[in-house]
């Protein structure tokens, strides 16, 4: 499998003929989007506490408190940004 075991230990898009045909693109775009978030906003949590990551009940291993944070545009992004 395509990232080694650990990347699939979740069976995130399934298996079999009917496993998600959009896998690749996915597994592509989401380091992108990733990226994109990190190089063009600072990202902070909303207070100094730490961030909860008890897991919630469900089968998508929800996290019990949704994650809130704030983010701002990097300065060396706003004026790219503001042209779109
Ligand atoms: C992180 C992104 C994605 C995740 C986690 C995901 C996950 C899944 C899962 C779990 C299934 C059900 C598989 C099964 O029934 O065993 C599925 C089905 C499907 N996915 Fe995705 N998917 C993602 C992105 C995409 C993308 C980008 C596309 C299309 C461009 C896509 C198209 C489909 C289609 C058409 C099915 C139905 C396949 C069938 O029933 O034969 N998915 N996906």
């Amino acid at each position: 499998m395509e990232g080694g075991h650990e990347a699939y230990k979740f069976v995130p898009f399934g298996l079999g003929r009917r496993a998600c045909p959009g896998a690749g693109l996915a597994n592509r775009v989401m380091g992108l989007a990733l990226a994109a978030l990190i190089q063009c906003f600072e990202w902070e949590r909303i207070s100094e506490e730490e961030v909860d990551m008890s897991q919630g009940t469900g089968i998508t291993m929800p996290k019990a408190k949704p994650l809130e944070a704030m983010c701002k545009s990097r300065h060396s992004m706003s004026t790219l940004l503001s042209q779109l």
